[in-house]
């Protein structure tokens, strides 16, 4: 199924809501596990990782459910099924459809902060009234129209329906209340079809443009999830083993630090507690705030692995699994360590826990890998790159190695001539190598521009200091290895220089991705010579997508060569389309991408109709 979306006909729709369209800018809260993210009050070891106690007595979650209690689409696995929808007020928990309209009441698990009788909960918005808040922020007004006509594709099983607005769907109230302080008016289009998708229970794989909004998309469902669950009983297998309902890994170690940041925001007060995990950072200090209750848990999967292994956390009890920049976490130097802490631990099995993989590029062969992981899920595609919306101008230029950096100067000065490298406009460079953003940052200060770099043979207060400064406008310039590449959003970086492009389309479109953020514009810039030869084809592909100008001479490049792991048919407007299309379940040759109805002949020939992994891969076996 294809829709199209606009997200100008949707601003009618909002005129309920009361607040201005904004990015997050509000964000200012704490990076890392500080102590001042909240003030200990002690707690005796044999209260810690209860439910709070304002909770009501609710039914006892005893672990991984029996495949009998898999439920199917339209109920969320953690809650009591909901046949009647007027009848949630009864009930201390209940299972969403999703679609329904603002109901206020039936939200069994929890209320309120967790800081009741433990910690208090410092405000990440850092302003304690929240009406103020509302009231004061400027608003950053991001532009809904640029989304106009988006395309959207969904494929899988019994696809919930999207939804237009937040009031739509049943998050509750105090999520409601966050996302207004967020700014958040309306939902991006992936927020309009993921979100649904997940409260109904699904697993769900989804392939959006960068800067679209996918961490609120797996984060509101998760946090809602938890907050209308039953308060769960941990085990008590150890004092100081804890129990995460919801595990979100993600690649690198300030991607975890902002998804944390953003959660927190998020669940602030809804009496769901978000922990981050991440190497390089004093693993103690990260203990102690994990020992002070934890409901999500964000990690790095290195630093995950080393908790596991000291059997300070346990998944026995995850009910959500999220994985975001999905794609490389299953490549190559990733998968043995994701595939030990989903398949080799305590953590229910798909189609037990709920799983999200999330990534604005979904290559097939990642996509055959993920879906070990998944259990009849909805594959969803929102756009690319800012393809239709051309929110981001690229320019490719041929530069020969020797050339670059006068050229880079050249760049810098331009800029600086026209006024866009003021305090807000940042530009980031990216370099291959970690000696090659060394010894470029070196030479761009000796040429007077305050540049700092990111990169792997930092260390972590180093590469935070780097990022806060260059965040700031203190340091405009952050020359950067492909640590930076994905996830990070940082406001008002105007321009993208691939100084040495990267080897793998893909790769370029999450680098790209750094600027044209939240419907605003941006601008990227990259040094071709002979040496990516092998991006040629790929790079004229998803610049005509994205209907950019294409260099004459960068064509003829693309016409020389040959293409392999970059050139992906059928990609389309999407970073990846759906890998079952071309597997073996479209042997029967039943359209099941036709609609709603057609998947059950999907199911039924592929064989996964109960919703498990196991019927997944043995069909292309
Ligand atoms: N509904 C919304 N309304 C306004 N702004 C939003 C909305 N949802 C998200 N944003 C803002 O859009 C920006 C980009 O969001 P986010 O970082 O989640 O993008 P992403 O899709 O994960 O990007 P990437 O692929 O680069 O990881 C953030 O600043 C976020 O606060």
């Amino acid at each position: 199924m294809t829709t199209r979306t606009s997200w100008a006909d949707l601003a009618a729709n909002s005129a309920a809501e009361n607040v201005d369209v904004g990015s997050s800018s509000a964000s200012n809260g704490t990076v890392g596990t500080t102590s001042a993210a909240g003030r200990p009050v002690y707690v005796p070891p044999h209260l810690r990782n209860r439910p709070p106690s304002a909770d009501p007595p609710a039914p006892t979650y005893t672990g991984p459910a029996s495949s009998n209690d898999r439920p199917g689409y339209g109920g969320s696995r953690w809650a009591a099924p909901r046949n009647d929808r007027n009848d949630y007020n009864n009930r201390s928990g209940y299972g969403s459809g999703g679609g329904g309209g603002v109901r206020l009441g039936g939200w069994g698990g929890r209320s309120g902060g967790w800081d009741r009788g433990r910690d208090r909960e410092v405000n990440p918005f850092g302003n304690d009234d929240a009406e103020q808040t509302l009231s004061e922020q400027e608003s950053t007004g991001i532009n809904f129209d640029a989304y106009e006509d988006i395309p959207v594709e969904t494929s899988g099983d019994n696809v919930p329906p999207p939804v237009n607005t937040f009031a739509e769907i049943d998050l509750g109230e105090a999520l409601n209340l966050n996302i207004q302080r967020c700014k958040y008016v309306k939902p991006t289009p992936v927020q309009r079809h993921a979100i649904p998708i997940s409260l109904a229970g699904r697993d769900l794989m989804a392939c959006a443009q960068t800067g679209s909004g996918k961490t609120a998309a797996f984060c509101f469902p998760i946090i809602s999830g938890i907050m209308r669950g039953q308060a769960p009983q941990r085990p008590l297998r150890g004092a100081r083993t804890v129990y995460p309902l919801a595990l979100i890994l993600s690649p690198t170690r300030e991607l975890s630090m902002q998804i944390h940041e953003e959660a927190r925001k998020f669940s602030y007060q809804t009496g769901v507690k978000v922990v981050v995990a991440y190497g390089g950072a004093p693993i103690n200090q990260q203990l102690r705030e994990l020992e002070r209750g934890v409901d999500i848990l964000v990690a790095t999967p290195g630093r995950l692995v080393d908790l596991l292994e000291r059997a300070r956390v346990s998944l026995h009890m995850i009910r959500y699994l999220a994985l975001d920049e999905a794609d490389r976490m299953l490549d190559m130097g990733f998968e043995p360590q994701i595939r030990k802490i989903v398949e080799q631990m305590d953590m229910p099995l798909p189609g037990v826990r709920q799983t999200m993989l999330f990534s604005a590029t979904f290559p097939k062969e990642i996509q055959r890998l993920a879906s070990d992981f998944l259990a009849n899920y909805i594959f969803l595609a929102v756009g690319r790159v800012g393809s239709s919306t051309d929110l981001i101008v690229q320019r490719v230029e041929f530069v020969h190695e020797s050339d670059k950096r006068s050229h880079l100067m050249d760049l810098l000065h331009a800029q600086r001539a026209n006024g866009v490298h003021g305090k807000q406009a940042l530009t980031l460079v990216f370099v291959e190598t970690k000696k090659g953003a060394d010894s470029l940052e070196h030479w761009l200060c000796m040429n007077g521009f305050p540049a700092t770099t990111i990169h792997g043979d930092r260390t972590q207060q180093e590469r935070e200091q780097a990022l806060r400064s260059f965040k700031s406008g203190a340091t405009p310039i952050l020359v950067a290895t492909d640590v930076a590449a994905r996830g990070l959003d940082i406001p008002h970086v105007a321009h993208v220089v691939n100084f040495d492009l990267p080897n793998d389309i893909d790769d370029y479109v999450h680098r790209i991705g750094r600027t044209g953020r939240a419907g605003k514009t941006g601008l990227a810039t990259a040094f071709f010579n002979d040496n990516n030869a092998s991006l040629a084809r790929s790079l004229v592909d998803l610049m005509q997508e994205a209907n950019q100008e294409v260099p004459a001479w960068l064509t003829r490049h693309a016409a020389r060569s040959f293409g392999g792991r970059n050139r992906r048919p059928g990609g389309g407007r999407f970073g990846g389309r759906d890998f079952r299309r071309e597997s073996s379940f479209n042997r029967g040759g039943s359209d099941y991408y036709g609609g709603g109805n057609s998947a059950g002949s999907y199911a039924t020939s592929g064989g996964y109709g109960g919703g498990y992994g196991a019927g997944i891969s043995s069909a292309w076996d």
